[in-house]
């Protein structure tokens, strides 16, 4: 199969669909890579290493999306990259639906067969395409609140640590699934006082044998969450129902009883956010502030570290581009299920449940569409 890298366009998005190491893999499979002048620079990975690996290099974008029979991206396809989108197309990204009802509209006219990263799920129910970029914005998370609660920044001017005789931060984790464990493991290891919220018990469970009784685990019901919201100096929203839009757990009369210059970290924003007065922020600008409280809402974290999230992205999306290449998407998605729960749009239709429920959209599932395939 022919397959196409773009240099990703998203504000300051360095991250890079393959690496060397992918090509060279691809290669071995038989298949032809086309990668975009200059698309691993932001990782330290120059033409000449994709060229090594035996990619051929091609001057734009243009060029990759003309002769690409399937496209691997990290962030969802801007609206001039879906404009260049064509029917039978395989693109396999990141796409994050629910809230972006314009780019789903796109991809629906392009007639592309849009697999997202985001909701391929495997045999114990996880994510694994999302989880390497949900470990790095986990840990990111509490470095950014750290930052924004300076009083610089807008913040409360508190240490999360503290020092001796000054007690430590308090942070709120919304959400214990992968970005909320690994913002808490960061939290305590810079000795925050870590309070973390989920729906799920068993969840609950888990986190209580990993971290002890160093973390406290709250079970998530409005009064718990106000609770830890109303007393926390940061908080990390960190929910996801699978391709839905983010439920909102923090509305905006709740900021009024929280403390002036506690600071909210939305890494839910990329569904939507599960705070009321979230709204997608980008590198260049990535905090505002409402009713006092700082709000960091930016939807592409991890691109702000793309060596380590490069790696980490292309070592999990390795095998899936592999079988879809080696197979094609048809039979690659007959035979997996979950690949093929990463399918999102095909046939210029909405093919997953959750993600056309979001949009309102009426679903073509993705048996109907295998079957008349
Ligand atoms: N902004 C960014 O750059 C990035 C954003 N993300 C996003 O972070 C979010 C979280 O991702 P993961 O941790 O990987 O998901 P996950 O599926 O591992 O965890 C989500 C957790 O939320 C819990 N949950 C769902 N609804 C809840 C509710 N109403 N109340 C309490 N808990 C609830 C679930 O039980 C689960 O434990 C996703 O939206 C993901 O796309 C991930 C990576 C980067
Ligand atoms: C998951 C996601 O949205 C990102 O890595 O940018
Ligand atoms: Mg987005």
């Amino acid at each position: 199969m022919l397959i196409g890298v773009p240099k990703e366009i998203k504000n300051h998005e360095y991250r890079v669909g393959l690496t060397p190491a992918s090509v060279r893999e691809l290669r071995t499979h038989g298949h032809q890579i086309l990668i975009e002048t200059g698309a691993g620079e932001g990782i330290g990975m120059d033409d000449a290493a994709y060229a090594k690996a035996g990619a051929e290099i091609v001057p734009d974008a243009a060029s990759v999306f003309a002769r690409a029979e399937m496209i691997v991206k990290v962030k969802e396809p801007q609206p001039a990259e879906c404009r260049q989108l064509r029917p039978g197309q395989i693109l396999f990204t990141y796409l994050h639906l629910a809230p972006d009802p314009e780019q789903a509209k796109l991809l629906m006219q392009s007639g592309v067969i849009a697999i997202a990263y985001e909701t391929v799920t495997d045999e114990r129910g996880r994510l694994p395409l999302l989880a390497p970029m949900s470990e790095v914005a986990g840990r990111m998370a509490v470095q950014v609140g750290a930052v924004s609660l300076q009083k610089a920044n807008g913040g409360l001017g508190v240490l999360l640590a503290g020092v001796p005789g000054v007690p430590p931060a308090r942070v709120a984790v919304l959400g214990g699934g992968v970005v909320g464990t690994n913002a808490a493991r960061i939290a305590l290891g810079m000795g925050a006082d870590v309070t973390i919220i989920d729906k799920s018990i068993g969840r609950l469970a888990q986190l209580d044998d990993l971290y002890g009784p160093h973390l406290k685990t709250l079970f998530a019901t409005a009064e718990a969450i106000e609770d830890a919201v109303f007393h926390a100096d940061l908080v990390i929203g960190a929910v996801l129902v699978p391709g839905a839009s983010a439920p909102k757990l923090v509305t905006r009369d709740m900021l009024g009883q929280m403390r002036r210059g506690a600071v909210l970290v939305d890494v839910a924003i990329d569904q939507g956010g599960c705070f009321e007065t979230s709204k997608p922020t980008t590198h260049d600008d990535p905090t505002y502030i409402v009713d006092g409280i700082v709000h960091y809402c930016v939807a592409n974290m991890p691109g702000a570290v793309p060596r380590t999230s490069t790696f980490a992205l292309a070592q999990a999306t390795l095998p899936y581009a592999l079988k879809l290449a080696d197979h094609g998407w048809k039979a690659a998605l007959r035979s997996d299920p979950h690949l093929r729960a990463g399918l999102n749009v095909a046939e210029g239709r909405i093919v997953h449940p959750a993600v056309a429920t979001a949009l309102g959209e009426v679903v073509l599932t993705a048996d109907l569409v295998l079957a008349a395939a």
